[in-house]
């Protein structure tokens, strides 16, 4: 797992149901630490708890609010991880439906909202953890919008850098695609199709933080304009 949670860690799992993820983050930690698993969906948190009960988890905390305002009521986590809501294209050969259901419109949606609950992703990491500082971003989705483009719109306004993902497969993160420019270390992200790798459609970045400062993406604008 491209997190790599340690024991003893506080971890946020910031959209975590049915909780999947959280469970076998809690078992990598052999139950110490605590993880704190939050998720929009009041219904879908029950089965985040059942899971838990299901599987002898006891060091997670379970909270049902909005990912994006969560910076405001909890930050100073080792390491956070957004698996974003998202169009689920990656899933579309077991889910055919997903094919005729979504839209621009569904994308544009997701991609806005992944973009949103990763700065708040960021927000709640704590770029002074000694062990970690680290956010993990996932979509099971293939699609640039909702994957290289909310990470280079992250780049752009907190102070992070992607760091290697650490998984031994997986294709590497475009760093051009039909017109747009990325950062050029979106190599070290990691796609993965079903055709080639045998698994779900699914995308992975590694974020490392850097300082807890707020980036302004319009500065270097404004003073290139001030000197002309
Ligand atoms: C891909 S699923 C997470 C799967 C989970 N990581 C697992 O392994 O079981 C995405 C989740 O995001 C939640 N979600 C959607 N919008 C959210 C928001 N604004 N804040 C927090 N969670 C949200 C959905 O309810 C859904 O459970």
């Amino acid at each position: 797992m491209a997190l790599k949670p340690q024991l003893n860690e506080r971890i946020l799992d910031l959209s975590a149901a049915p909780g999947g993820k959280t469970t076998h983050i809690a078992q990598l930690m052999k139950n110490t630490g605590v993880i704190f698993a939050n998720d929009i969906s009041k219904e879908r948190c029950r089965a985040v708890s059942a899971n838990c009960h299901r599987l002898g988890v006891n060091n997670v905390v379970i909270s049902h609010s909005d990912g994006r305002f969560f910076p405001k009521t909890m930050t100073g986590f080792d390491r956070v991880l957004l698996d974003a809501p998202c169009t689920g294209t990656g899933v579309a050969i077991k889910d055919p439906s997903v094919k005729a259901s979504k839209d621009q419109k569904d994308v544009k949606r997701c991609s806005h909202l992944q973009r949103e609950l990763l700065l708040a992703a960021i927000d709640c990491c704590d770029a002074k953890s000694k062990k970690g500082g680290v956010i993990v971003y996932s979509t099971c989705s293939i699609l640039v919008e909702e994957n290289e483009a909310v990470i280079d719109y992250a780049l752009k306004r907190r102070y992070v850098k992607l760091v290697d993902t650490d998984l031994e497969f997986g294709r590497a993160g475009f760093k051009n695609y039909c017109g747009l420019h990325f950062h050029p270390s979106m190599s070290l992200t990691r796609r993965f199709y079903p055709h080639t790798h045998n698994t779900d459609g699914f995308f992975v970045a590694k974020l490392q933080k850097l300082n807890d400062n707020h980036k302004d993406p319009g500065l270097k604008k404004r003073k290139k304009a001030r000197l002309e």
